[in-house]
């Protein structure tokens, strides 16, 4: 227990965004933050009056530039931060946000650009990277920017967990001890995907926040070295890894997950769209198209996926299959949907286990076939449940109260679900201890392959 504490814990004290280094220089947008975290990015004071004249001009240049479609869907201020609301009553699949090639921050926008001609058209950098460089280069010019009116309507930060504090960060602890030695290497959710994996790796939200910001760091430490630092004109002011780390979260949190690797784009506008749960349509909200003459101008379109009554707000299903961890993570809130709720678990064989090829082909072929794997697990489980600082009660007693800070909410959802995804693995492993009887055993099995025991467990005999 001890060492895996340590484990979280070492990385958390080096977290880049730790209120003891200095504060960030470069003048990241205005727009005042719902978000209550203040002490890693205390952003310009902006009035109401600000934001409201802010929202007027980015509707200007949206009009401007002939985006939106018949003034269907308005920015507006909403519960989520900014997001769309209907003019009007909108049927189920009609449009309402176009917004033009011209607009988008993407691949072919870093190549145009300076950043593109700083590093031969940005092909050589990942693609979040290059227009990660675009978005900070761009809010680095400022006023002088085409995109100001929008970059000027971004949040400061959501309530991603890369954005929080150590303190708040260590409010969804408690999940290392299912890294401690078990014989078989197992992962599962709470749909009961059963997968086996053969390497050790601690996989949830905590683990993968500070293993993501560890990540955006060693990016930041190359792109520094051989872009931003060679590049003086483009980031007069110094590009801190908080920066980075914004322009990350941005992208992260308003890139639509289908346009990934070269696709990858920020759509002004259409990126206002917020989340609800209520939304359960699979198909894809959104499409590429050609508009104008012979087609040859790209529009990215967005319809709504449901009927909508004017002054509501327009929604989309930002993604079925994510957990709420991967919800807190790229976009900072979750759902009290179970099925959302996920627990992976992440256990090896030690090659040195004298076991460890018999061991394996059990793993392997899903055998369940020694109690004491089943005593492990369970051990396991009840491990791991231990660590947590509060019972599910507790937490949904929390969960219930009122004024709830958005981000300890979130923590009090993962970590809930975390504790029903271990106590449903070991229902189930109880389960199937009970039922090991009726298992077939490894040998067994091993000699049924080898045709040396029939159906009926019988030992055939060819002599
Ligand atoms: C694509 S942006 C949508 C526009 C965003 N609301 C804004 O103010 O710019 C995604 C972000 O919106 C917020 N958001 C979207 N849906 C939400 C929901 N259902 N609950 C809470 N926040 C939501 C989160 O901050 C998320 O990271």
């Amino acid at each position: 227990m001890a060492t895996l504490y340590q484990h979280h814990l070492l990385p958390l004290q080096r977290l880049p965004n730790s209120p003891r280094r200095p504060p960030p220089r470069l003048r990241l947008p205005t727009k005042p933050s719902r978000h209550h975290n203040r002490q890693l990015r205390p952003r310009a004071a902006a009035s109401t009056t600000a934001t409201v004249s802010a929202m007027e001009d980015f509707r200007r240049w949206l009009a401007s530039h002939g985006a939106g479609d018949g003034g269907k869907a308005i920015p507006a201020a909403v519960p989520e931060g900014l997001g769309l609301v209907a003019a009007r009553d909108l049927p189920r699949g009609e449009v309402v946000a176009e917004v033009p090639k011209k607009l988008w921050m993407d691949a072919d926008a870093v190549a145009a650009s300076d950043i593109g001609r700083a590093c031969g058209g940005g092909g050589g950098l990942r693609p979040w990277v290059a227009v990660a460089l675009l978005l900070l280069s761009e809010v680095a010019r400022g006023a002088d920017s085409p995109w100001a009116p929008y970059l000027a309507i971004l949040p400061r930060q959501t309530d991603s967990t890369i954005f929080w504090s150590e303190e708040e960060l260590l409010e969804i602890q408690g999940q290392c001890a299912m890294q401690k030695f078990l014989p078989v290497v197992v992962c599962w959710d709470l749909s009961v995907t059963f997968m086996l994996l053969l390497s050790l790796a601690g996989t949830q939200l905590l683990s993968t926040t500070v293993g993501v910001k560890e990540y955006v760091q060693s990016e930041f430490d190359s792109v520094q070295a051989e872009i931003i630092s060679t590049n003086k004109d483009l980031f007069p002011g110094s590009i801190t890894f908080d920066d980075f780390l914004w322009a990350f979260g941005m992208l992260r949190s308003r890139v639509f997950p289908e346009l990934r690797g070269d696709k990858l784009a920020l759509i002004p506008f259409a990126d206002l769209v917020n989340h609800s749960p209520n939304i359960t349509s699979e198909g894809s909200s959104w499409e590429i198209k050609g508009k104008g003459l012979f087609g040859r101008e790209l529009m990215f379109s967005l319809r709504t996926p449901v009927n909508v009554k004017s002054g509501q707000q327009i929604y989309i299903q930002y993604d079925l299959d994510k957990s709420n961890a991967e919800l807190a993570l790229d976009y900072g809130f979750v759902e009290s949907n179970p099925s959302r709720d996920s627990f992976t678990v992440t256990l090896e064989i030690s090659e040195s286990d004298p076991f460890y090829g018999d061991k394996l082909d059990i793993a392997e072929a899903n055998g369940l076939g020694e109690t004491a794997y089943f005593d492990a697990m369970r051990d396991a489980c009840k491990s791991a449940l231990a660590d947590y600082h509060t019972t599910i009660e507790e937490d949904e007693e929390l969960s219930g109260r009122e004024n709830l800070q958005p981000r300890l909410a979130i923590a009090i959802g993962v970590r809930a679900g975390e504790k029903k995804v271990l106590q449903h693995i070991d229902g189930i492993f109880k389960q199937r201890e009970e039922e090991l009887d009726g298992l077939e055993y490894y040998q067994e099995r091993r000699l049924k392959d080898l045709g040396l025991v029939s159906d009926n467990g019988e030992i055939i005999f060819w002599e």
